[in-house]
């Protein structure tokens, strides 16, 4: 991700890109096409998350990915052995650690770090001597941060799906506790010396408060932006997060 450090950096996750492309078998829509129109709209970063089940993001996209992005790939996955070969092969810039079941809709928790932290230990060293940047997806839990620091990894990022669900669904107080919990996990992060990123499920209208927390110096957002793309073009929904983005700074 580009380095400016007080700007709020903006990774584009185009899993739901090869969603639609897989719902037919085809070729079309590419996700490399629309990686590089992202960065032509703005994109700070590129998040990519090859699941065990391949269900959207597939192999060879992450080939295409590493060979063709001019910013840096977050590659998202699960911390399994088949995935660890992966990421050492392709060294890229990043290496998110992420929950996975495959009966899952969409990745619904934070990573178990502290119940696995010699495991996880482990994992990431080889991650990181290669060069990775390496972040753990976990809840606003403080036992789940604390953890985090003692396994090596520099980056934390906040799963933000449980406040924007309640946002989503007009539970104000629950959306606000979340709000809180989100803030109070960023600052205890940051004091401990992990770089916090947040992501999942963030919207035109829940993003601002999430970009407003100043201890975040990213968001992945996906989701939402390949919906919006539809009405707006991927340019247009990236254009306009943006700008929610450096309005809430
Ligand atoms: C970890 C996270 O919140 C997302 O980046 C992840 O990719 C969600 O999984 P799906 O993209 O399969 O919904
Ligand atoms: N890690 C969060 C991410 O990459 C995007 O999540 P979403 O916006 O697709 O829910």
């Amino acid at each position: 991700m580009s380095q400016s450090h007080d700007r709020l950096r903006l990774g584009i996750n185009i899993d739901h890109v090869a969603t639609v492309r897989n719902a037919r078998g085809g070729y079309f829509p590419d996700p490399l096409r629309a990686a590089k129109l992202a960065e032509r709209a703005g994109a700070d970063g590129i998040t990519a998350h090859l699941r065990e089940d391949r269900r959207h993001i597939r192999d060879a996209d992450i080939e295409a990915l590493v060979e063709e992005l001019t910013v840096p790939l977050n590659f998202e996955m699960a911390a399994t052995a088949e995935m660890h070969a992966i990421a050492l092969r392709h060294k890229p810039h990043a290496v998110c650690l992420v929950p996975e079941k495959r009966e899952e809709r969409t990745t619904e928790g934070g990573l178990e770090v502290a119940g696995d932290l010699a495991r996880l230990t482990d994992f990431i060293a080889p991650l990181a001597e290669a060069g990775s940047r390496v972040s753990l997806f976990v809840a606003a839990d403080p036992v789940q941060i604390e953890a985090s620091v003692k396994t090596g990894a520099a980056v934390i990022e906040l799963h933000t799906g449980a406040y924007c669900d309640a946002h989503n669904e007009g539970r104000f107080d629950d959306r606000d506790l979340e709000l809180a919990r989100i803030c109070n996990a960023a600052e205890l992060a940051h004091g401990l010396g992990l770089e916090v990123h947040a992501g999942h499920g963030l919207a035109f209208d829940s993003v601002g408060p999430i970009a407003a927390i100043p201890e975040v110096r990213e968001l992945n957002i996906g989701h939402f932006l390949i919906g919006e793309a539809i009405f707006l073009g991927l340019d247009g929904a990236i254009g306009h997060m943006r700008r929610l983005m450096d309005a809430a700074r």
